[in-house]
């Protein structure tokens, strides 16, 4: 991956043998993406989407007492201390009854990494890496109308320097253990999913279910 290019989305599937032990062990999928291609992924694959950003976002919402602090981090496109990312991450997933997690947009940090691995005591069964040039990725999130408070030109280079410094790392790290699967995001939506789709049916064993 030369500097140039950077993934979409950091987003990661967290998988566990037992439902009932999802938080203390068993195998554990971490998948990084795009958020768009989320929805496709898990109802082809039965696994449960669990967006770091939509949580800390619902926190902001909900008007919690860590909801202006997080507000705060991502106006500035800074990266939210783990110890709250990672308590709203064990909530979602104790309360699930499933025991496959797509987990979006996390870890985006080495400290966000051992300190979810260290209290869930899981790993990542694979990495999806989104490669894309930050010009396209810019023009993708100026275009996408959502009215986020990172989504502008003031925030977005803030936002691609966090990235570089912070979560490049996290993809070396899985890369050094074989994780990381590589995808030209670059291309339609409809063909970034074909790719993923492929990763996710070799990885299952072409277990997937629907279309
Ligand atoms: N392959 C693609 N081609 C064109 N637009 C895309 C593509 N992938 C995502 N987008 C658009 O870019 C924006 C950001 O995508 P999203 O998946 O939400 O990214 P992130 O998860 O990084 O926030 C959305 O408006 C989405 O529709
Ligand atoms: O694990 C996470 C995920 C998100 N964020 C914060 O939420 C923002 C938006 O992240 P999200 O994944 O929702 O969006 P993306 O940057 O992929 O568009 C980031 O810039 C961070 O400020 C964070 O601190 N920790």
């Amino acid at each position: 991956m030369g500097v140039s290019q950077i993934p979409g989305q950091r987003d990661a599937v967290i998988d566990e043998d037992e439902a009932r032990t999802k938080v203390t062990r068993g195998a554990t999928q971490v998948v990084i993406y795009e958020k768009c291609q989320c929805p496709l992924i898990v109802k082809q694959f039965r696994l449960t989407h669990l967006s770091a950003g939509d949580l800390l976002q619902a926190e902001i919402e909900l008007g919690s007492e860590n909801g202006k602090m997080i507000q705060d981090y991502k106006k500035e496109g800074k990266i939210v201390p783990s110890e709250v990312t990672v308590k709203l991450l064990q909530q979602a997933m104790q309360g699930s009854t499933n025991n496959k997690f797509l987990i979006d947009g996390f870890p985006c940090n080495e400290e966000n990494r051992t300190a979810f691995e260290n209290i869930m005591k899981v790993e990542p069964d694979f990495v999806l890496f989104f490669d894309c040039s930050q010009e396209e990725l810019t023009r993708r999130i100026l275009n996408r109308n959502q009215g986020r408070v990172d989504d502008n030109i003031q925030a977005i280079p803030k936002r691609f320097q966090v990235y570089f410094e912070s979560t490049l790392p996290v993809i070396d790290y899985y890369s050094s253990k074989g994780k990381v699967q590589k995808i030209d995001a670059e291309r339609s939506i409809e063909e970034v999913f074909e790719a993923v789709k492929s990763i996710f049916l070799n990885f299952s064993g072409g277990s997937g279910e629907g279309n």
